[in-house]
């Protein structure tokens, strides 16, 4: 689902999906060099929106737009490194009757191929969302079909004990055989947990990047943020000039 008050997001809406990201840190400072951009996937009403805003913004809102894919933007520190994190929002994908296969927007094809590192989202009082999760995996693995593929399985909806459908064991034995960690999560109740499970994928995906960015690994797009004078110090060296002109002039 989408955040109502989006004063720091992009939607799409158009097919311009991805977009360039609103820079959340002033554009005189130090621009990092590192993007890392992660997407966030899953069936239906498990808590990916609720879990992207309780990341970043450390609050549980509990009502959201229905999603049509929204584009966030930060500037982070990871081991010491000031980095750009891009989260991509998405809709909800779902599975075809025959169970195997998947219900995905072409947006979300495109997301998948643009991101590096992969959150995939189950409700644990929702059995059928957890079932979506394989064949979302393989979705993913068919669009990066080699290498490395950084992801997290998240259970969310942890504070839901009563209604679970979803045991813990499972949620591990699935994720260890996707070949990541799993996180059991509350994006209403609990912020530190949300964030341990982003802030893994952070490093992991940073880690995999290397010194390098994303976007040459793939040859994707990359566009350079322009180099702006930094006034403040042109000022002040305007006026030291200008003291110093004063200066010699009354010396005389
Ligand atoms: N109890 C509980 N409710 C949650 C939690 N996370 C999200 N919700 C609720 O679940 C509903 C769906 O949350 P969203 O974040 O919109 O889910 P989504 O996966 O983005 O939904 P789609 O846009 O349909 O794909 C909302 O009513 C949230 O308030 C959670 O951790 N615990």
């Amino acid at each position: 689902m989408r955040l109502i008050d989006q004063t720091r997001t992009m939607t799409s809406g158009s097919s311009n999906f991805l977009l360039v990201p609103i820079p959340e840190y002033p554009v005189l400072d130090c621009v990092p060099t590192k993007n890392v951009k992660i997407v966030v996937l899953g069936a239906s009403n498990v808590g990916k929106t609720a879990l992207i805003v309780r990341f970043l913004t450390k609050r549980f809102i509990g009502d959201y737009e229905a999603n049509t894919g929204a584009l966030y933007s930060r500037k982070i520190s990871l081991d010491g490194e000031q980095v750009s994190l891009q989260v991509q929002d998405t809709p909800c994908v779902s599975l075809q009757d025959d169970a195997e296969g998947l219900y995905c927007q072409e947006q979300i094809n495109r997301s998948i191929y643009w991101a590096d590192g992969y959150v995939l989202v189950f409700s644990i009082t929702d059995l059928h969302s957890y079932h979506t999760i394989q064949p979302l995996y393989q979705h993913v693995r068919r669009i990066h079909p080699s290498g490395n593929i950084p992801i997290i399985l998240v259970g969310n909806k942890s504070d839901l004990l009563r209604a679970r459908q979803v045991p813990a064991h499972e949620g591990e034995a699935l994720a260890a055989e996707l070949g990541g960690p799993y996180f059991e999560a509350s994006a209403r109740e609990n912020h530190e947990g949300v964030r341990a499970a982003f802030m893994h994928l952070c490093q992991e995906v940073s880690r995999a990047l290397g010194g390098g960015n994303g976007e040459k690994r793939k040859g994707g797009l990359h566009l350079a943020r322009p180099k702006s004078p930094n006034m403040q110090e042109l000022k002040r060296r305007f006026r030291q000039v200008l003291s110093s002109k004063v200066k010699s002039a009354t010396a005389l």
